[in-house]
């Protein structure tokens, strides 16, 4: 067949980029083509990014209660332009390293919009400025882009995440839209740079998909430091006006001086080609895949935020690798057969002061017969140290059994948990029973212990825990 590569892909970011690395490594030729760069949202303009600004943050909220240490202090401004240089400093750093690395596995990159075509008989192909790259199989990795309720984003006053990265100034005021995972990173983000937040949601607590206790946990120690949280709020309108927006809820109106907007993000599967290659698209703008992430049309898959489920940077490397394991082995380049993980073993977490991280089933989700046990952090010897004195809340390991069976739920939240949850995946996702891993010795002091703690608990071996 007369084909220019094995595999071309459309989208450079987690999913794209890890799929092209792989299938490299398994001998395959790959286009790799993006009209952005190499890295996608996740490296540019998401997880990076905000993970730096979060530090920023967290470096003042250290300083701000570092008399509370015995260590004397003095709480200065923040230059937003400097915290911007530090995270495109590290943006930078990264995005240099990838390409070096996709430059060495020989993988070619197409800088440049695409679009897929049909399979004419020579292999699915994708279309960039007029010319046509035919290949065995193609991944679609497009991503996904923010939901903007209509809203007039002005990237001034009004504006999704991809803008309030940018921003050279700190606000007096914002209005964050959305109690999600974007909108809680911000509002937490933007309270410890010294900003007064008011965070909107329209359910009746942040972060709907985690554990009810834990939102709970981390509305109180969001307001306790100053955001404002209204539950139960829908947006319905935004204006901006010279230096202020005004935002409309249902019951009045809000004045600020900047609106973020962060109600989630949308597939970007329209215009690239998918209807007219008869690929059927879910009326939320997902693409509609088989248990091998294939679309309707043969020989194209779709991997990363474009397939219902969680959108997360992991899951798209995940799908990535995956899928290039699946079509080596269908080309005939590898025997052996790729497993794709289940949305549900994969860990998110939310890098929110306090955090909040978490695998598997909830214990709602796991049915009125499961096992729950709350391991208060109270106890652990790290959480007591990373607190300032004074401060209450230390955090929460909730671990969620089969009655007598495996650990279905690891839920954690607290200062610097997100570092534990990988355990946490590990417990769940290869079905461990707290028997199995009662023996396992844990580090004094570390946060891990929690883990263990909870786990004992399970096993009615309890150490450090009033039962
Ligand atoms: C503010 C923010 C913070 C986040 N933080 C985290 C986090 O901490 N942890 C986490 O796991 N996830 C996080 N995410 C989510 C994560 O970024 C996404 O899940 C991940 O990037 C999805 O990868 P993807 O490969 O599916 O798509 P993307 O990374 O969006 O990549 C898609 C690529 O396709 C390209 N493209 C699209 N259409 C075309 C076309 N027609 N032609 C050529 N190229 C095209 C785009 O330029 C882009 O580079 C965050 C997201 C945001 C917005
Ligand atoms: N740390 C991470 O892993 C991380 C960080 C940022 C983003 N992400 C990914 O990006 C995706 C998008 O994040 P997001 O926070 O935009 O979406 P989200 O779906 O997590 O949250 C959106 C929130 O907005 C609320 N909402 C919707 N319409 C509203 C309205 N009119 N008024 C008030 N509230 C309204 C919803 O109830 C929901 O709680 C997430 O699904 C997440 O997977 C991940």
């Amino acid at each position: 067949m007369n084909r220019d590569f094995d595999l071309a892909i459309l989208g450079a970011g987690s999913a794209g980029y890890a799929c092209a690395l792989r299938a490299a490594q398994l001998g395959l030729s790959v286009a790799l083509i993006d009209e952005g760069p190499l890295g996608g949202t996740c490296l540019h303009r998401g997880c990076i990014p905000t993970k730096a600004w979060l530090q920023a943050a967290k470096v003042r909220r250290t300083v701000a209660k570092a008399s509370a240490f015995g260590v004397d202090a003095q709480l200065g401004g923040v230059e937003a332009g400097q915290v911007g240089r530090y995270a495109d400093g590290v943006v930078k750093s990264l995005h240099k390293g990838l390409t070096g690395l996709i430059s060495s596995r020989g993988i070619t990159v197409i800088p440049e919009r695409g679009v897929l075509t049909a399979d004419d008989g020579r292999g699915p192909g994708i279309e960039t400025g007029g010319r046509t790259h035919r290949a065995g199989a193609v991944v679609i990795a497009t991503g996904a882009s923010p939901i903007t309720l209509g809203l007039p984003i002005d990237g001034e006053r009004i504006m999704t995440s991809d803008q309030a990265l940018r921003i050279t100034s700190l606000p007096t005021r914002a209005v964050v839209l959305g109690g999600g995972v974007i909108g809680v990173e911000f509002a937490s983000m933007w309270v410890d740079l010294g900003v007064a937040v008011t965070l909107i949601e329209a359910t009746d607590r942040l972060l709907p998909a985690e554990e009810p206790g834990h939102s709970r946990i981390l509305a109180k120690e969001l307001a306790k430091r100053g955001v404002d949280i209204r539950l139960g709020t829908a947006v319905t309108g935004a204006v901006a006006t010279g230096d202020c927006v005004t935002v409309s809820v249902e019951d009045g109106e809000i004045d600020t001086d900047l609106l973020l907007v962060a109600v989630g993000r949308r597939p970007a599967s329209a215009g690239i080609g998918l209807e007219e290659a008869g690929i059927a698209i879910a009326s939320t703008g997902h693409v509609v895949v088989d248990d091998r992430l294939q679309t309707s049309a043969r020989g194209v898959f779709a991997a990363g935020d474009l397939v219902s489920g969680p959108q997360l940077a992991h899951r798209g490397y995940a799908h990535g690798m995956y899928l290039a394991e699946l079509i080596a082995q269908l080309q005939g380049r590898s025997d052996s057969t790729p497993a794709l993980p289940r949305d549900s073993d994969i860990a998110r977490v939310t890098y929110s002061s306090p955090q909040v991280a978490s695998v598997g089933l909830t214990a709602a989700q796991a049915g009125p017969d499961a096992e729950v046990v709350d391991y208060h952090l109270t106890g652990n010897g790290r959480a007591q140290i990373l607190r300032a004195p004074g401060e209450r809340e230390t955090g929460v390991a909730r671990l969620v059994r089969r009655a007598g069976g495996e650990i279905v739920g690891v839920h954690l939240v607290g200062e610097d948990v997100s570092e534990l949850i990988s355990e946490g995946a590990l417990l769940v996702g290869w079905q461990a029973t707290p028997e199995d891993v009662a023996g396992i010795v844990h580090p004094h002091p570390s946060l891990s212990e929690s883990i263990a703690e909870a786990n004992w608990a399970l096993t009615g071996r309890a150490l450090h825990m009033h039962s």
